[in-house]
């Protein structure tokens, strides 16, 4: 369908941004977890040196994932590490740093992760109330590394940065997921144009702007013709390719302010906004001319259509049944044309 928010689902489904979040998260991670490897080098704080090795390593297996394409995994590793790392840093620099506290958002942000198994996000929420627990006893109440102390406001910032890329790719996942229902409600799922439920709502909407602007519409419904003996004499998935083969017709010869749906079986409408029969039927006659002069799998398809021109006032059901009527009216002239009538008001 030529319509601009189609592109923008379509988008989202094929997880662009969410894998694109993804990468920015592990990104930052693998930075700020270098310097830190970096600083405790420069400083020989040798007993920190191994525990940040580990952590860039870890970071570096995310690329690994990421790169191919295992999201869930990579969400699943670095929520373990970042817990690793938050008790590690509380036990370093004492409960005073109120460090643990990040344990809360995290656990927070892996259980409103869809991609995670709720068995899993419930052992991990538990983790993270033990780790916070034992923290809280036991961490040594001062901060111990005075020395260290605009480290402690790094990892603060660190732990800020990663949970804020954290909480962007969940509302991305979030994101993704509502516009992937979007998509299977509204769209057929065999040619992915729009379908009979949202085209009706479609176009009673497109009545109430119709009657707003004092202006009119055209609506084509469209049948194609002999499906039956299609499916009889190549078979039903030869059947489904034709439906597919119209759509396209329909996809790529429509103007984007146009729009087409699968009405239901091998039904279509078209909506031609602001104009009249005049305007309309050339547009429809030269859809009925792309579609019956092209083959698609050695099959030659025609289609009747019935065209109708409305000004919003009638209802939904008797401008389709204006069309349908005309649509008949095709079939009984013979096929392969576009029978019209004007409003009826
Ligand atoms: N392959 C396939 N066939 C379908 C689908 N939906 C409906 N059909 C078939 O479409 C055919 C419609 O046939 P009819 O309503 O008799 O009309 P027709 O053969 O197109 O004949 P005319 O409309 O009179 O030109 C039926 O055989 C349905 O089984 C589908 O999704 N895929």
């Amino acid at each position: 369908m030529p319509q601009n928010d189609d592109v923008l689902v379509n988008r989202l489904i094929s997880g662009q941004r969410e894998h694109g979040r993804l990468k920015a998260f592990v990104g930052t991670g693998l930075v700020l977890n270098t310097l830190a490897f970096g600083y405790f080098w420069l400083e020989s704080i040798a007993w920190l040196i191994w525990p940040s090795v580990f952590a860039v390593v870890a970071w570096l297996f995310s690329v690994f994932l990421l790169h191919h394409r295992q999201n869930r995994a990579v969400v699943m590793l670095n929520s373990m590490l970042i817990l690793v790392q938050i008790n590690l840093a509380t036990w370093v620099f004492g409960s005073e740093s109120g460090l643990h506290m990040a344990l809360w958002p995290l656990a927070s942000i892996f259980a409103v992760n869809n991609r995670v198994p709720m068995t899993i996000a419930i052992i991990f929420a538990g983790v993270c109330l033990v780790s916070f627990a034992t923290l809280s006893l036991y961490a040594p109440e001062y901060t111990q590394y005075y020395v260290f102390s605009g480290l402690k406001e790094i990892l603060i910032l660190i732990f800020g940065a990663i949970l804020v890329s954290g909480v962007m790719s969940i509302r991305t996942v979030f994101s993704a997921q509502r516009n992937s229902l979007i998509q299977l409600a509204n769209h057929d799922a065999l040619t992915g144009m729009y379908n009979r439920q949202y085209f009706t709502t479609f176009l009673n909407y497109q009545c109430s702007i119709a009657i707003r602007e004092r202006s009119t519409f055209t609506v084509a419904m469209g049948d194609i013709d002999h499906f039956k003996a299609i499916n009889d004499t190549h078979g039903h998935d030869k059947g489904d390719e034709v439906l597919k083969h119209v759509a396209k017709c329909f996809n790529t010869y429509l103007a984007q302010s146009d729009a087409a749906c699968r009405w239901g079986g091998e039904e279509f409408l078209v909506f031609i906004p602001h104009s009249t029969i005049e305007k309309g039927l050339p547009v429809i006659e030269a859809l009925r001319d792309v579609i019956s002069s092209q083959q698609t799998q050695g099959i030659k398809v025609t289609m009747s259509l019935g065209l109708v021109e409305s000004d919003g006032t009638e209802s939904i059901d008797a401008l389709l049944e204006r069309a349908d009527q005309l649509l008949y009216q095709a079939k009984s002239a013979g096929r392969n044309n576009v029978q019209t009538q004007r409003a009826t008001t």
